[in-house]
């Protein structure tokens, strides 16, 4: 399976195609936009979010809520386009005149971008942009629902904003909590905390990033494989979480805290129950060993810088006259860590589901099932 996005920023679309989905894929397209409208969310987001109303509009590859095998093509409207049509103009009558940025943010792709590509930075950062995950999370989210059908659970909770951090519990009430939380966490203390926190640094012209866990239940061990370094599902689930804008870095389970311990504290002793088969005593692994999922729950951890547009600007270079000057500021986000946390969620299903259906039969929805539920059974005769 793999997939494609296109679209600027502030074009009139972005665009999706997923290709290599089973048939009989039950998709319902709610929940794709549920899912949208809870990455527009949270506190800390800019001026465009009051602008946008992203939906998804399925435009091939699914009838009659089915999947049909083919090529699934997705687009969401950007509304903010009606402001910039001479802007994003395709012909010749394009304005490059307004808008145009000349001093490069640090932080963003501006610079690099412009020198690489021998072009201007708005064509760079139009681009480069988080406008893209909004796409991501609606393609992630049909591998979403192929899993869910399949059982499999992801959830999500952010763990740390700025130097807040929240209080963590594992009961079904605090997943609860987490799920209605602004902040996407379980901790009404921390959350204002958060709250507060933003205004300082709004009202500094700071911006926040924080740390996000994702979790994904339910999978049996063996997606992935030892056998090829491209093939490694903690190496495949780090790419796809590092290629979201603005994420620095990923843990899985200890993470880096299992640099500091001796061996017989990290590694997961192995346990044995006849008719259910083989399980672990904990999982500070993360539920990835060998590159395989070993059949615990896969936990994630990734950190988000700060959003690099500061309304309190940093030094840069103006690209013209280089005059030392201040970097442009463009209408942005102060902190969107909740934001991403939903994107993260969604880009983790999508290389579950990969990885789902080259383990198992995949042209169809129910060879797929029949094949999970055969396997599951040769596990737990083991
Ligand atoms: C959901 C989300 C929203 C973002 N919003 C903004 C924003 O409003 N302004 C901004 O400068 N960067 C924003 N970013 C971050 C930039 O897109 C990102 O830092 C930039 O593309 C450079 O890429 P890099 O940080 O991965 O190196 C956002 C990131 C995410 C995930
Ligand atoms: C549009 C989205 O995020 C944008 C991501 C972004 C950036 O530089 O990454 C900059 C801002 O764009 P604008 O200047 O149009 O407000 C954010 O709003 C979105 O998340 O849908």
């Amino acid at each position: 399976m793999r997939f494609l996005t296109a679209g600027e920023s502030h074009g009139p679309k972005l665009l999706g195609i997923i290709e290599g989905l089973p048939s009989g894929v039950h998709i319902c397209q709610e929940t794709i936009d549920e899912s949208l409208r809870r990455r527009q969310q949270g506190p800390g987001r800019g001026g465009r979010m009051a602008i946008e109303q992203d939906a998804a509009i399925i435009l091939s590859g699914v009838r009659g809520g089915l999947t049909t095998g083919a090529p699934l093509a997705l687009e969401i409207e950007n509304r903010d386009w009606a402001n910039w049509r001479e802007i994003m103009a395709v012909g010749a009558e394009a304005d490059f005149t307004s808008r145009r940025v000349s001093a490069p943010r640090p932080g963003h792709a501006d610079l690099t971008g412009s020198l690489k590509y021998r072009t201007e930075v708005r064509n760079i950062l139009e681009r480069a942009s988080a406008r893209e995950t909004a796409m991501r999370v609606a393609v992630g989210n049909v591998a979403r629902q192929l899993l869910a059908a399949l059982g499999v659970e992801i959830r999500g909770r952010v763990l740390q904003v700025g130097r807040v951090k929240a209080q963590l519990r594992d009961d079904a009430e605090y997943w609860a909590r987490v799920r209605a939380s602004a902040w996407s966490v379980g901790d009404a203390e921390a959350e204002a905390e958060m709250s507060r926190q933003l205004e300082d640094a709004r009202r500094e012209g700071e911006s926040l990033g924080g740390i996000m866990e994702v979790q994904a239940l339910n999978l049996p061990p063996g997606l992935g494989s030892h056998a090829q370094w491209d093939r490694k599902l903690d190496g495949r689930i780090a790419q796809a979480v590092l290629s979201v804008q603005a994420i620095k870095g990923i843990e899985f389970g200890l993470g880096f805290e299992a640099g500091k311990r001796p061996g017989s504290l990290v590694h997961d002793p192995i346990l044995y129950e006849k008719g259910k088969g083989f399980r672990r005593a904990g999982n500070r692994a993360g539920g990835i060993e060998g590159g395989m999922s070993n059949g615990e729950p896969i936990l994630v951890r990734a950190v988000m810088k700060p959003i690099p547009t500061l309304y309190k600007p940093l030094p840069t270079v103006d690209l013209e006259t280089k005059a030392a000057v201040e970097a442009s500021v463009e209408r942005s986000d102060v902190c969107a860590v909740p934001a991403a946390l939903v994107v993260l969620e969604n880009v983790l299903a999508w290389t579950l589901a990969e990885a789902v259906l080259e383990k198992f039969s995949s042209d169809s929805f129910s060879e797929l099932e029949k094949d999970w539920q055969d396997y599951i059974r040769y596990l737990a005769a083991q």
